[in-house]
């Protein structure tokens, strides 16, 4: 598993994170999730004598917390999530299950019952995955997990007690203790996922985001059919807690087959409450001989298999000629749309829609059509495809017609001067990376870029045209250069050289990070000539610009070089002529960091990297064990690997002590 695309499998679809607990938030943040926060308003009340572990007592909770805010949303929300994560941390200790304290004296009653004695913290995880059907109706499906982290307090003294508990930092957190803050001074040891006494065992949580997005859960290797395990409606909780007594299987192993259960869940909206609060099991349940337990639902001819190695329920049902499933369809003609939706958007964007409706929002399309100088037929349509696509909302409306405004999808990234605009790199797209792609097959038969198929105009060499390209540079650069600057500890570096750097989009943020650096964007002398329309107001001389061109020229000393997607358009050969520059250039110590698109080992993604090799001229892409040999050859050694929240992975070299020679034929 690679986190980071699993990740970024979740990018433009609507999480809902149902919590209100800030330490979910941020580990889910820092991960590079992108969410809403949605608390549960569910009580957590459920009785623990019902449980037969107290890990199946979070599990249950975590599932109603998320159950709720995924039956909210479309009634109090108007919309539908694409998925909702509910949590629920406790502390175990004695057969005791602790929560958070609800005063002082039962902060003192928790934390003298942990001192000097190890404890289990189990966090539950709930994700419910919302399927809106056209009828109205949602179809829930329910995995679940918990995650078991073991940890020992010292001895504590009543003073050190009463002191911490004064501490204000006891009251929000189960057991009544906060690991990642003083509380962490009073532990001894700590076996397993850390961020599990945190409040979200982030690492299950991507091996289960893997299974999800791989579809592994779906299938069972012998047969391809589907699954129906139905539930009539949401459960209702106390119903849920009276499962059939060999539903689970207490396992310690947060990977045994009894820890991830998931369930097909569907509901009606708009049903009568009480079909919203009943919850109809229609199993019954038996133990396979090769460690997999079977559901059976002779009602709708279907068995659920909690597999062992996944520990996901695998519902397959026995008709013959199964339909082609849902899910599937979905994901074919997503691919076959996706290029309609591509050039919506790049029209849409050429055409200033969203910088209008940025400045004059709740416009009709007739209102959009006359500005943009479009027939309103047109723009109807477009407008109506880009609020599908997720680009525009209608306002309430309050006259017949619908009145558009930008989502924040729109306000953050396609308005033209938003501060993470990509409006020049959607240009690019539009006007150099569509043609290419409509060669694409003659480029896959002769296995040549098509640069020169493409109808080049008398000007393509004109200042317009090369403004527009670093346009599209500046403004990926943009978007990704924060997460770039701050991948790893710069502070022992004091001059940097942004070789290839453009127009200085990535230098200036490097500088605003990292007080203490200065950076000098080497670039050929056209660049650097026009270089100057994209300075921020207010330069700061700790940037500056060289021209150059780094294939040939000296390089500007520096102890630390950067190359941001520059190695993945250059051959092996051209890559080991400029990285024995950069090395003859570096004395030991000094950094290289690279920001590009990392492959996956076996090649098999991330997509955005392998369909950006469909139209590069040469170069290829490469993954982060390849570039680190390449590096390692001049003399660099690979400190760290970091994915960032941005499309680009950081690699931070340092130069060794020695320089190797003759890199190149090495
Ligand atoms: C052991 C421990 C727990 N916590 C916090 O304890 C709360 C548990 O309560 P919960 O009921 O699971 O969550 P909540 O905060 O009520 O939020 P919600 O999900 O809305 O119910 C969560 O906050 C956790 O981070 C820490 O911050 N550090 C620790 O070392």
């Amino acid at each position: 598993m690679v986190l980071n695309p699993v990740i970024s499998k979740l990018v433009g679809k609507l999480v809902v994170l149902a919590s209100a607990s800030p330490r979910r938030q941020e580990i889910l943040r820092n991960a590079g999730l992108r969410f809403e926060v949605v608390p549960s308003w569910f009580k957590e009340t459920l009785s623990k004598e019902l449980f037969k572990a107290p890990y199946e007592y979070a599990v249950e909770t975590a599932r109603q917390k998320a159950l709720e805010v995924a039956r909210r949303m479309p009634f109090k929300h108007l919309k539908t999530p694409d998925m909702v994560i509910g949590a629920d941390t406790i502390v175990t200790v004695d057969g005791m299950i602790l929560e958070k304290p609800v005063d002082k004296h039962d902060a003192y009653r928790m934390l003298s019952s942990l001192s000097g004695k190890e404890h289990s913290v189990f966090t539950g995880v709930a994700i419910v995955l919302c399927h809106e059907k056209e009828n109205e109706e949602v179809d829930y499906q329910l995995i679940d997990f918990y995650e078991e982290t073991k940890v020992k307090f010292a001895d504590l003294s009543e003073d050190m007690l009463w002191e911490y508990i004064n501490s204000g930092e006891p009251m929000d957190k189960a057991g009544g203790y906060g690991i990642q803050a003083l509380g962490g001074m009073l532990v001894e040891y700590v076996h397993g996922d850390f961020l599990n006494v945190v409040g979200f065992p982030l690492n299950h949580f991507c091996k289960k985001l893997d299974v999800i997005y791989n579809h592994r859960f779906l299938f069972s290797d012998k047969t391809s059919e589907s699954v129906r395990l139905i539930h009539n409606c949401v459960p209702s909780a106390p119903e849920l807690t009276q499962k059939p007594p060999n539903a689970r299987e207490d396992k310690s192993n947060p990977s045994s087959p009894s820890a991830s259960p998931a369930h097909k869940l569907k509901r009606k909206n708009g049903n009568s409450k009480a079909s919203e609060r009943s919850w109809t099991l229609v199993n019954s349940l038996s133990k396979g001989t090769d460690g997999e337990t079977k559901l059976h639902d002779s009602e709708n001819k279907s068995t659920s298999i909690i597999s062992r190695d996944e520990g996901i329920k695998l519902n397959v049902t026995a008709e013959e000629d199964s339909e082609p499933k849902k899910e599937d369809l979905q994901r074919i003609y997503e691919l076959l749309d996706g290029f309609k939706a591509s050039k919506a958007l790049f029209t849409a964007s050429k055409l200033g829609v969203f910088d209008l409706l940025h400045s004059k929002p709740g416009l009709d399309a007739e209102q959009v059509a006359q500005e943009v100088k479009a027939s309103v037929k047109g723009a109807e349509c477009l407008l109506e495809a880009c609020v599908s696509l997720g680009l525009l909302r209608t306002k309430e409306r309050t006259c017949p017609k619908p009145a558009y405004e930008n989502t924040d999808l729109a306000t953050g990234f396609l308005r033209s001067d938003a501060g993470f605009s990509l409006h020049g790199y959607i240009q690019h797209c539009n006007d150099t990376l569509w043609p290419l792609f409509s060669h694409l097959e003659s480029a896959v038969k002769e296995g040549t870029s098509q640069r020169e198929k493409v109808k080049k105009s008398k000007d393509d060499n004109s200042q317009e045209v090369k403004l527009r390209f670093m346009n599209a540079m500046h403004s990926s650069a943009k978007v990704a250069a924060k997460a770039i600057a701050t991948a790893f500890d710069l502070s022992s570096y004091k001059t940097a050289c942004d070789l290839g750097g453009c127009t200085g989009a990535m230098a200036y943020e490097f500088i605003k990070v990292h007080s203490e650096l200065s950076v000098t964007v080497f670039d050929l002398p056209a660049v650097v000539e026009l270089s100057e329309y994209f300075h921020p107001q207010h330069t700061d001389n700790r940037v500056s610009f060289k021209a150059g061109d780094f294939f040939k020229d000296e390089l500007p000393k520096a102890d630390l070089f950067i190359l941001v997607r520059i190695l993945h358009d250059l051959t092996d050969e051209k890559l080991h002529v400029l990285l024995s520059k950069i090395a003859a250039a570096s004395t030991p110590g000094c950094g290289l960091l690279l920001g590009e698109i990392f492959l996956e080992e076996d090649r098999s993604g991330p997509s955005c990297g392998l369909l950006q090799a469909l139209s590069m001229s040469e170069g290829k892409q490469r993954s982060a064990a390849e570039y680190s040999r390449l590096l390692k050859r001049h003399g660099f050694i690979t400190a760290h690997v970091k994915h960032t929240n941005s499309l680009l992975g950081a690699m931070l070299c340092v130069k060794a002590g020695t320089t190797t020679a003759s890199p190149a034929h090495s």
